[in-house]
């Protein structure tokens, strides 16, 4: 069943500029469809747009339907029902999504509270084992301090444990690793990977990078310009890209990955 159903989606500056130009896309329940494309391509925008976060100024149009509710034009009552239930999200650097004045418990703490009602000691035991889930070592601790006071690898751990606290249907997964150490990018992936198979979660991807994308997702959506330039399913856009920009895409990959690997072996 379709979970996210993006349907001619354009959005503009406020002086009219053209950022994301008709643009479909749909995810199925369970479904990783992973957004590549080089920076300034639209990506962000368009999850910002699933969520009803564009910034002020900018105009919508065309449709983003997620979990049957119409996102364009909808009244914030709706969006914020919608948010952390249907779609949550994990953005590049997770001191924007955390705030730095609440330690780290109350901020899963919270989520964890509107979904299921809990509260004492039922509550703070769900919300250490959600952080021990996110693969936090010592959660009591973690708990108990303040994001400035973990490292930015567990801020983004945190950040995750957040969103999923949520249960969302849809998690949305902006570059996700790009602000963290090469060391702790690869432990994050595979976290994103296990935790989402997991809960059959549907994913969102979005990466400049086409080796991160292949990594967590089935099917990849390739934009350039506001616009899609070619859609398929992974092994078909890295084996035969159709489109010249997508083939450029993937020989860089390439270029980085055998970079890596003879790195390695040296
Ligand atoms: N608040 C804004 N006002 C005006 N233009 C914006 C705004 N935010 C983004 N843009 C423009 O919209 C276009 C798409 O930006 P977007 O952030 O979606 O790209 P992206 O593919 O996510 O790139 P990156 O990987 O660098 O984040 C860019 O040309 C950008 O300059």
């Amino acid at each position: 069943m379709t979970l996210l159903d993006v349907s001619g989606l354009s959005v503009r500056a406020a002086d009219g500029r053209p950022l994301v130009a008709d643009l479909s896309f749909s995810v199925a329940g369970g479904e990783r469809l992973g957004v590549i494309g080089e920076s300034g391509s639209g990506k962000s925008l368009t999850t910002l747009a699933v969520l009803g976060l564009l910034p002020a100024g900018m105009t919508v149009t065309g449709s983003v339907v997620l979990a049957g509710t119409e996102i364009v034009g909808a009244p914030e009552k709706r969006l914020t029902a919608v948010r952390g239930r249907d779609a949550a999200v994990v953005f590049q650097e997770p001191l924007t999504a955390l705030d730095p004045l609440m330690r780290v418990g109350r901020q899963i703490a919270g989520p964890l509270a509107r979904r299921t009602g809990w509260k004492g000691s039922r509550l703070r035991r769900a919300t250490f084992d959600a952080l021990a889930q996110v693969r936090l070592p010592e959660p009591e601790r973690i708990a108990s301090a303040f994001p400035h006071e973990i490292s930015g690898g567990q801020r983004q751990r945190v950040a995750l444990a957040a969103a999923l606290a949520c249960e969302p249907a849809l998690l949305i997964a902006d570059e996700p690793t790009t602000a963290l150490d090469v060391s702790v990018q690869a432990e994050m992936l595979d976290l994103i990977d296990t935790l989402v198979r997991e809960r059959e979660m549907a994913v969102l991807f979005v990466s400049h990078d086409l080796a991160v994308v292949a990594k967590v997702t089935d099917r990849v959506l390739v934009m350039k310009d506001g616009r899609a330039v070619e859609e398929g399913g992974v092994q078909d856009i890295v084996g035969a890209p159709r489109e010249q920009y997508t083939r450029d895409l993937v020989a860089s990959a390439r270029t980085l990955e055998s970079a890596l690997d003879l790195r390695s072996t040296q």
